[in-house]
C-alpha cells in the first residue's frame, strides 16, 4: 500500500498545497501539512472533490461572472473530455453536464450579444466576417456602376478600361480593409476610399490630367460621385457621411474605429502613391487659329508677332531659325523676316501704315475734306476780310459794321489788333476778320491758312488806286477769293467812283453794269451809307459760293490771334471751319495743347459750342499758340497732350536743323552773311498779330550792310529771360503795348545796361530800329585839315635828315597826323609825321601858338617859309 503525500497531489491537481490539505482535514483525514502523506483511497477521494465540485450557489454565480468574460468553448469542450475519461459518479457528471449545457447556451448568447473575444469565438468571426464580405460585394457593385456613370460623362474615349481600374483599385483597398477588419469590429457603415469633395476646379482638373494621369482621376471620380448619387437618391446616407476633415459631422467615418495612427499611416501611404505618380504635366495651350492677314508694323517682335498670330513666341523663333534667321523673343524683325514668317504660316502680310497724330495738318485736311463730302452738310456764314489802302477807311468800316469806335482810341492810328466778329443782316451772320490790311491776310495764307472766303477791297473814293489796293487785289487773286469793291468816302466832296471804277477795271473787276461779275458797292464808312447793301452782296456772293460745313463732326479751325493775359493764361481767337467746338474738347492749337476751359464769343459772352465760321476766343491751352495755327480736336486730353508736347518738340528740333549750316549751295549767300553787320533785337508785343507785323516791318528795312536778327519774339511782358538772352546776345529790347516786369527792369540796369525800348506806334519802333542798323554801318572818314603851321627854321641832321621847327599858327598837329607840304600855295608832298618834339622831348600834339620840332617821312626838302598842314581823317556820319 503506497501513500501519498499532500504536495504531490498538490501538483497534479494544479492547486495549492493549502487548499489540499484544508480539503483533507474537511474531508476527515489526519493531514498536518502538505508533507502529510494519504491512502490510496484518500487521495482518490481528495483528487473526486476538486475534480467533481457540488455546484454551490456561490459557485454557479462565480461560474456564470467568469463564463461571460473569459470561459471559451474549447475548455469547456475539454472540461467535458476530462470529465468523460475520469468517469466521475453518475449524479454529479449529470449535474456536471446539465450545468455545461447551461453554462454554453450562457456563452453563445453573450459572444453574439457582444461580439468580444473574436480571436477565440470561431463562429462567430466567421459570422461577421461573411456578414463583412457581403457588404463588401454590394460595394462593389455600387461602386462599379458609380464608375461606369462617370466613365460615360468624363472619359468616353477610354471607357474599357477605367472601370476595370476602378474595381482593382477598389479591390485593392477592400483587401486593405479586410485586414484591418480582422483587427477591429465591423461598423454598418461604409469602409471605403477617402471620399473628395467634388468641385468645379477639380472636375476641371480631372478632366485636364485625364490623359495623362489616369490613376488619379480614377480615384478622384470613383470618390466624388457615389457621394452626389446617393444623397440624391437618399438611401440613407446623409450628405456629410463618409466626409473626412468635417469635425463633428462625421461619426460615422470616425465610427469605423480608423485609430488616429492607422488614418496617419494610411494618408502617408497616399501620397507616397501620389509621389510614386507621374509628375502633372504643362497644360497644353489650345492653338486658336491663324488669322487670315497678318497686319503688321516694322520693328514688331517675336512677342508681338505671337499675339497677333495666336502662337507661342517660341514657335515662332524656332521658326525663324529654321528660316536662317537668328533672332530672340525680343528681337526688333525687320520687314522680311515677319513676311517671311507670315508665308511660313500660309497667310497673307500687309504693312500697317504708322497714322503719324502728332502731323495734325494731315489730320486737319482729312477732317475738312470729310465734312466736304458729309451729307449733314448745312450752310455756313461767309468769313469775310476786309483790305485795302493805308486810311481808305477799313477800320471804320469794321468799326461801323460792329458798332464800336475803336480807330478812335487806336494808338497812331493803325489797326494793330487781328480778331473776328460776326454781323447779323436780315438774321444772317457774316464773319469778319479784322486785319491789318493785306499783310496778316497773306501771312496766313503762307502759312497754309486759307480762311477766307470773301475780300471786300476798301477804296478811298478821293483817293482812288494806290500800291497797297494793287497789292491787296494781287493777294485775294492768288488766293482765288472773290471781290467786292466797297468805294469808300462817298460823303467826301471830292468823291470820284467812276474814276476809281475805271482804275480798277485795269486789274481785271470788271462791275456787272460793264458785263463784269465783280459787285462794286459805294459806301461812307463813316456815314454808314449803304453799309447794309454791302453786307447784303457778300451774303448774295456768299449764295453763290454755296459754302457749307458738316456741324455734326469734330471740330477744325484756325487760330486768328493769341495772347498772354495775365489773368487767365494764354489766350487764343479761334475760328472754327467746320463741325463744332465745345467746351471741354481736348484740343492741339499748333504747338500747344490743352482743353478747352472758358470760350467766349465775339460780344464776350460765354458760350458752350461754337459752330462753323464762328469766331470765339478760348481759355485752356498750355501754351501761347501762333496766328495761322491750327486746331483739332481729340479723343481724350492725354493724346492731345502727348500730340503737342511731341509737336512742340519737332518744332525745336526744326529749329535746331535750321541754324544755317554751310553747304557747297550756300557758301557764298553765308560768307556774305557772315560779313553783314546784325541789329540783335529781342522783341516783345502785346499780341501775336503785333509781332508778326513788327517783326515784318523790320525785316523789311532797307540799310544796306546791316540786317535786322530777331534774337526772340513773343507775346508778354519783357521779362527776366528777355534781358539775360539781349544781354548775351548783344542785343537790344523792344516793348510793343507791354512794359518790363520790375525784376527784369532792375536786371536790365544792372546787366551793363540792356537797352529797353518802349513803343505803342509801330512806325516809332522801326524808325529807332533803323537808326540803330545805320549806326552800324561802317563809318566813312575824309582827310580833314585840323592845324596850320609855318616852317621858321630847318636843320640838317645825319641819319636823322631835315628838322623843321615850325609854329603852329592855328589848330594843332599831332603825332599821328598827315602833312601837306605847300610852297607858294601848291601842295608839294604829303606824308605822315615823322617825329614830333617839343623842344628836346617827343610829344603826342602841339597846339596852336607854341613852336615845335617836326620831320616828316620820306621828306628832307623841308624850306625855310614852306607851310604846312596838319591832316586828321575823321569819321562822317550817315545820312538818315
Ligand atoms: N469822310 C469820311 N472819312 C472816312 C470814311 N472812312 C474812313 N474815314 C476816315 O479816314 C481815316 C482813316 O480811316 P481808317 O479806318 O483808320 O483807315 P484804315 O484803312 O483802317 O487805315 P489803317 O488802319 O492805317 O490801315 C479816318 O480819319 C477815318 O475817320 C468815310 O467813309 N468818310
Amino acid at each position: 500500500m503506497t501513500r501519498t503525500r499532500i504536495y504531490e497531489i498538490a501538483k497534479e491537481l494544479g492547486i495549492e498545497n493549502k487548499v489540499v490539505v484544508n480539503k483533507a482535514k474537511e474531508l476527515g483525514f489526519n493531514v498536518k501539512n502538505h508533507m502529510s502523506s494519504l491512502e490510496d483511497s484518500e487521495v482518490n477521494q481528495i483528487k473526486g472533490s476538486f475534480q467533481n465540485p457540488a455546484p454551490t450557489k456561490k459557485e454557479e454565480k462565480s461560474a456564470s461572472k467568469s463564463s461571460k468574460i473569459k470561459v471559451s468553448v474549447t475548455s469547456i469542450r475539454k472540461n467535458e473530455k476530462k470529465v468523460d475519461e475520469k468517469k466521475t459518479t453518475k449524479k454529479r457528471n449529470t449535474n456536471r453536464v446539465n450545468d455545461q449545457a447551461h453554462r454554453d447556451q450562457v456563452n453563445k448568447k453573450q459572444k453574439i450579444k457582444t461580439n468580444h473575444n473574436e480571436k477565440t469565438s470561431k463562429p462567430v468571426a466567421q459570422d461577421l466576417l461573411k456578414q463583412l464580405k457581403q457588404k463588401q460585394r454590394v460595394e462593389e457593385n455600387s461602386l462599379n456602376q458609380q464608375t461606369k456613370q462617370v466613365s460615360r460623362h468624363d472619359f468616353e474615349k477610354s471607357n474599357e478600361e477605367k472601370p476595370t481600374k476602378k474595381i482593382e483599385e477598389v479591390k485593392k483597398i477592400s483587401s486593405n480593409e479586410k485586414q484591418t477588419v480582422k483587427k477591429v469590429a465591423v461598423t454598418p457603415k461604409t469602409v471605403g476610399p477617402k471620399i473628395i469633395k467634388p468641385s468645379p476646379a477639380r472636375m476641371k482638373q480631372n478632366q485636364a490630367s485625364s490623359s495623362v494621369n489616369k490613376h488619379r482621376v480614377i480615384e478622384d471620380n470613383t470618390t466624388i460621385e457615389p457621394v452626389k448619387d446617393e444623397n440624391r437618391r437618399g438611401n440613407g446616407h446623409t450628405r456629410n457621411s463618409g466626409k473626412p476633415g468635417r469635425k463633428g459631422k462625421n461619426q460615422n467615418y470616425a465610427g469605423n474605429n480608423f485609430s488616429k495612427h492607422q488614418e496617419k499611416r494610411k494618408n502617408k501611404g497616399k501620397k507616397r502613391q501620389f509621389e510614386q505618380l507621374p509628375k502633372k504635366q504643362p497644360t497644353q495651350r489650345k492653338e486658336r487659329p491663324l488669322p487670315e492677314t497678318l497686319v503688321y508694323e516694322v520693328g514688331m517682335n517675336a512677342q508681338d508677332l505671337g499675339k497677333l498670330l495666336h502662337r507661342e513666341p517660341a514657335e515662332i523663333v524656332k521658326k525663324l531659325f529654321m528660316l536662317g534667321v537668328m533672332t530672340n523673343q525680343n528681337q526688333s524683325l525687320d520687314k522680311d523676316a515677319i513676311e517671311l514668317i507670315a508665308v511660313e504660316y500660309g497667310i497673307n502680310a500687309e504693312e500697317k501704315i504708322h497714322e503719324d497724330i502728332s502731323d495734325i495738318d494731315t489730320l486737319y485736311e482729312k477732317q475738312m475734306e470729310a465734312s466736304q463730302n458729309s451729307k449733314l452738310q448745312v450752310k455756313r456764314p461767309p468769313v469775310v476780310t476786309i483790305m485795302g489802302h493805308v486810311d481808305h477807311g477799313k477800320t471804320t468800316l469794321l468799326d461801323r459794321l460792329r458798332h464800336t469806335q475803336v480807330s478812335a482810341h487806336e494808338a497812331g492810328g493803325i489797326t494793330q489788333k487781328i480778331g473776328a466778329y460776326q454781323v447779323k443782316i436780315d438774321n444772317k451772320p457774316i464773319t469778319f476778320l479784322d486785319t491789318p490790311g493785306h499783310a496778316a491776310f497773306s501771312n496766313m495764307r503762307e502759312r497754309g491758312a486759307e480762311i477766307t472766303d470773301i475780300v471786300v477791297l476798301v477804296v478811298a473814293a478821293d483817293d482812288g488806286v494806290m500800291p497797297q489796293t494793287i497789292e491787296a487785289i494781287d493777294h485775294a487773286k492768288s488766293a482765288k477769293v472773290p471781290i467786292i469793291v466797297a468805294i469808300n468816302k462817298m460823303d467826301v466832296p471830292g468823291a470820284n467812283p467812276e474814276h476809281v471804277t475805271e482804275q480798277l477795271m485795269k486789274y481785271n473787276l470788271i462791275p456787272e453794269d460793264y458785263g463784269g461779275d465783280t459787285i462794286y458797292v459805294q459806301i461812307s464808312a463813316k456815314t454808314g451809307e449803304n453799309v447794309d447793301e454791302l453786307l447784303q452782296m457778300i451774303l448774295l456772293q456768299a449764295d453763290l459760293m454755296e459754302l457749307k460745313a458738316d456741324p455734326k463732326q469734330k471740330a477744325i479751325g484756325t487760330v486768328i490771334e493769341a495772347r498772354l493775359s495775365r489773368g487767365r493764361g494764354p489766350v487764343a481767337d479761334l475760328l472754327i471751319q467746320q463741325g463744332t467746338l465745345h467746351t471741354g474738347d481736348p484740343i492741339v492749337v499748333g504747338n500747344r495743347f490743352g482743353r478747352v476751359r472758358v470760350m467766349t464769343n465775339d460780344r464776350g459772352r460765354q458760350v458752350e459750342k461754337a459752330t462753323p465760321s464762328m469766331p470765339v476766343e478760348i481759355t485752356g491751352l498750355n501754351d501761347v499758340p501762333e496766328s495761322a495755327d491750327k486746331i483739332v480736336v481729340f479723343d481724350d486730353e492725354k493724346t492731345a497732350r502727348s500730340v503737342g508736347e511731341q509737336r512742340a518738340q519737332q518744332a525745336l528740333q526744326q529749329s535746331r536743323e535750321n541754324v544755317q549750316h554751310v553747304t557747297l549751295d550756300n557758301l557764298f549767300d553765308t560768307m556774305k552773311k557772315e560779313n553783314m553787320k546784325e541789329v540783335g533785337v529781342v522783341l516783345k508785343a502785346d499780341v501775336q498779330g503785333s509781332v508778326e507785323a513788327l517783326q515784318q516791318s523790320f525785316e523789311k528795312i532797307d540799310v544796306e550792310g546791316v540786317r535786322v536778327n530777331i534774337i526772340h519774339a513773343g507775346v508778354g511782358a519783357v521779362n527776366e529771360s528777355d534781358v539775360t538772352l539781349a544781354a548775351a546776345s548783344n542785343a537790344f529790347i523792344i516793348g510793343f503795348n507791354v512794359r518790363p516786369t520790375v525784376t527784369a527792369k532792375s536786371q536790365a540796369e544792372t546787366d551793363g545796361g540792356v537797352d529797353i525800348r518802349l513803343y505803342s506806334v509801330i512806325y516809332k519802333a522801326i524808325d529807332d530800329v533803323k537808326a540803330a542798323m545805320q549806326g552800324m554801318l561802317e563809318p566813312t572818314y575824309e582827310d580833314k585839315v585840323v592845324g596850320n603851321l609855318t616852317v621858321r627854321e630847318t636843320w640838317r641832321v645825319s641819319k636823322v635828315g631835315t628838322i623843321a621847327g615850325a609854329f603852329v599858327d592855328s589848330g594843332y598837329i599831332s603825332r599821328d597826323a598827315d602833312v601837306n607840304l605847300i610852297r607858294n600855295g601848291v601842295v608839294i608832298y604829303t606824308g605822315k609825321v615823322g617825329s614830333l618834339k617839343r623842344f628836346k622831348d617827343d610829344t603826342k600834339i602841339v597846339k596852336q601858338g607854341f613852336d615845335c620840332g617836326l620831320t616828316i617821312e620820306g621828306y628832307n626838302d623841308i624850306k625855310i617859309g614852306d607851310e604846312l598842314e596838319a591832316v586828321e581823317q575823321q569819321e562822317v556820319k550817315q545820312q538818315k
